[in-house]
């Protein structure tokens, strides 16, 4: 392990932000995929699986209600819902609540992977994880209380500064390298790794957020999700795969951050394109004048073959944190938050949201917790009904 921690040098490195419109940014947001192949069943991979040691929770079971907090504007939208920022009522702390319509969850089959996302979540305890201190429902939403992150998305930061210097790709890269080592020792594939998903903390470190497509497996599963650009030649293949396509997907989050760009990108291309290029592999693309070392990690986190794959072999993640382009990177330190980040976030205050872009706050809020038929609760049984009735 190097003495020089990586990243001592990092403040000193500027990031050139231009003062981009954020509304502009979102327009490039990259929507996630989910598709469960009707051949191939998700409870067929259950059977290739083997048992797995239920997960424990991380935290104390927490019983919460809509009641509990004040809704004060919305910090993003997904395909099911929207993510508040909130303020508790009892401690006056803020935090996020992810609010999703059990409508669109069931119609777009997502069911499991909603389910999914909330048991993996409450077993996390990581710092580089974002927290999940409680979920409920109400007749028509399932709620989930997180940690409020207050610096916005690594997406944003990485579009204002266009490219990042290799330290700075590097300082989240082991971030992140971190985090998917703990998730896979408990066999948790992340699945959706992009910079839209990487959240900055108020010391500027990251914390990975939307667990959406967040699955235990020991061995391999077969489901069709992620998001394009991060997807894997095997999944693009159809074929099964294993969590070494979380992997791949930190080779292309690195070429993105050195670049600015994912490596096959291409103005208006369609995915069959995409999926073309993906499936050829990465040699057969223009590669931007990288450090060699970046190069290099790049390609044996992008190989094709998943036997072949860093983060696959023998020593699993051990060979990734023993990469040259990571030498200078003091792992126990990086984990212990004791370096310091490259970019600290302008809050100026607690419940700062001025890091996320302006939402219209359309009216779905003064539906939260109303009365409704609802025919679905029973579909989400880790989600406490315990929502109040009325406005909150
Ligand atoms: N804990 C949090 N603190 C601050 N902002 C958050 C938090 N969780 C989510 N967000 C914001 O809300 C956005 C949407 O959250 P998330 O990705 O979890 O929702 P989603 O419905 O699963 O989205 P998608 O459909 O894109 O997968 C995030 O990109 C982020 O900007």
């Amino acid at each position: 392990m190097a003495d020089v921690a990586l990243v001592s040098k990092l403040p000193d490195i500027p990031l050139i932000i231009p003062s981009t419109p954020l509304r502009v940014l979102s327009e490039y947001h990259r929507g996630s995929i989910s598709t469960t192949r009707t051949s191939l069943t998700e409870s067929s991979t259950q059977d290739l699986d083997e048992p797995l040691i239920p997960l424990q929770r991380a935290r104390p079971r927490a019983n919460y209600k809509l009641a509990d907090f004040i809704i004060q504007r919305t910090l993003g939208t997904g395909s099911f819902g929207r993510v508040h920022l909130v303020r508790s009522k009892h401690n006056l702390r803020f935090y996020a609540i992810k609010v999703l319509s059990k409508d669109k969850i069931v119609k777009t089959k997502q069911v499991e992977h909603t389910n999914n996302e909330k048991t993996i979540l409450e077993a996390i305890q990581h710092p580089f994880i974002i927290n999940l201190w409680g979920a409920f429902q109400d007749d028509s939403n399932l709620y989930m209380v997180m940690d409020y992150v207050p610096g916005g998305e690594l997406f944003t930061l990485l579009r204002r500064s266009n490219r990042f210097p290799d330290p700075v790709a590097k300082f989240y890269a082991a971030e992140v390298a971190l985090a998917l080592n703990h998730l896979h020792s408990l066999d948790i594939i992340y699945r959706d790794l992009k910079p839209e998903n990487i959240l900055l903390n108020h010391d500027g470190h990251i914390k990975i957020a939307d667990f959406g497509f967040s699955k235990r497996c020991s061995s391999v599963t077969w489901t069709l999700c992620g998001t394009p650009d991060y997807l894997a030649p095997e999944i693009v293949g159809q074929q099964r795969y294993n969590k070494s396509v979380d992997w791949y997907a930190l080779g292309v989050l690195i070429f993105e951050m050195l670049s600015g760009l994912p490596p096959y990108h291409q103005p208006d291309q369609n995915t069959v394109a995409l999926y073309e290029k993906i499936s050829r592999g990465p040699t057969f693309i223009r590669w931007p004048p990288f450090q060699v070392n970046a190069t290099d990690l790049i390609l044996k986190l992008m190989e094709g073959d998943p036997s072949r794959r860093y983060g696959n072999l023998r020593h699993g993640a051990g060979d990734v944190f023993a990469h040259p382009w990571f030498s200078e990177v003091d792992w126990v330190k990086l984990k212990s938050r004791e370096i310091s980040a490259p970019y600290l976030p302008k809050i100026s205050g607690d419940g700062d949201a001025s890091a996320f872009e302006k939402y219209p706050e359309d009216n779905a809020t003064a539906l939260y917790g109303r009365p409704a038929p609802d025919p679905w609760g029973s579909f989400f049984p880790h989600f406490e009904h315990t929502a109040v009735h009325g406005t909150c």
